[in-house]
């Protein structure tokens, strides 16, 4: 499924919070919103999901604006996973990926043979089988974050969308994860802080600050020292690692060589 951005836009009373942002997410590529606290990714996330309305603009599913479209309809075309894990309830892990398949199915109607093999399937991507029948409020944050994206895998959209969904992770789930999703054919738009990992599994960054899209291209091009100095006030040591991965190290701008780079 492709995604069209088109001029969007989203005010709150006083203050503009997404200006006049435009981009495409083609059919199975995974796309990395990046850019500082504050810059607008998880609000144009939401109205990507359909679940703010922009003020001026227009967000296409396959060249189809989703304005008025019902919840169950864009739930049956992207599945959205929210920046907090932090939820309370009396489930267990299975039971919130099951609420998965909610978009195909009547409310009334128990869960079928395909229902629990993509149920099983998706415990298992998220490497939570064995944490099947735990109550939900016993899970750690990392074990709730992945039981929220193997919801969002149960879900079988044609597009997945993500709000930083490695803030919670350790790092080898982090890369299971950058690794899954780079490999999947579905249409991936991920909020990412990490750009190093960003870099790595991302067919194409859009960098975002203060609201606009301020660039979107390549993880190579998108990523230069003076953008990341302009945008994030830090300065950016690029480079390839010995497997060939693009890297971000970088210090505060005016500090370098003081100190050790941090890695991104
Ligand atoms: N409903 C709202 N009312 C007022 N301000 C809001 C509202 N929603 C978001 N904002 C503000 O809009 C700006 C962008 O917020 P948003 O959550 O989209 O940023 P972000 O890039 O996802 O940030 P982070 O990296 O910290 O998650 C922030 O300054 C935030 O405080």
């Amino acid at each position: 499924m492709n995604i069209d951005v088109e001029g969007l836009s989203w005010d709150v009373p006083g203050k503009s919070i997404v200006r006049d942002v435009t981009f495409h997410v083609g059919s199975g590529e995974t796309v990395g919103l990046i850019g500082p606290n504050g810059s607008g990714k998880s609000s144009l996330l939401r109205c990507v999901a359909g679940l703010r309305t922009p003020t001026s603009g227009v967000v296409r599913y396959d060249s189809q604006d989703i304005r008025g479209w019902s919840a169950r309809r864009i739930a049956q075309q992207a599945a959205f996973v929210e920046q907090s894990a932090d939820s309370d309830s009396d489930l267990r892990v299975a039971d919130v990926v099951a609420l998965g398949r909610t978009p195909f199915r009547s409310p009334w109607k128990a869960l079928d043979r395909t229902d629990q093999l993509v149920i099983d399937a998706a415990l298992e991507r998220l490497d939570l089988t064995e944490l099947r029948s735990r109550d939900w409020k016993t899970l750690s944050g990392g074990e709730r974050q992945r039981a929220h994206i193997a919801r969002a895998l149960a879900q079988q959209s044609w597009c997945i969308l993500l709000d930083e969904p490695t803030n919670h992770l350790d790092i080898r789930h982090q890369l299971d994860l950058m690794d899954l999703l780079a490999s999947t054919d579905q249409t991936i738009l991920v909020a990412l802080h990490d750009l190093s990992l960003a870099a790595r599994h991302c067919d194409r960054l859009v960098l975002m600050s203060g609201g606009t899209l301020i660039a979107d291209g390549p993880p190579d091009e998108v990523l230069t020292p003076e953008r990341l100095r302009n945008v994030f006030g830090v300065e950016a040591h690029i480079a390839t690692d010995p497997l060939g991965n693009l890297t971000v190290a970088y210090t505060r701008a005016g500090e370098a060589g003081n100190s050790l780079p941090h890695r991104a």
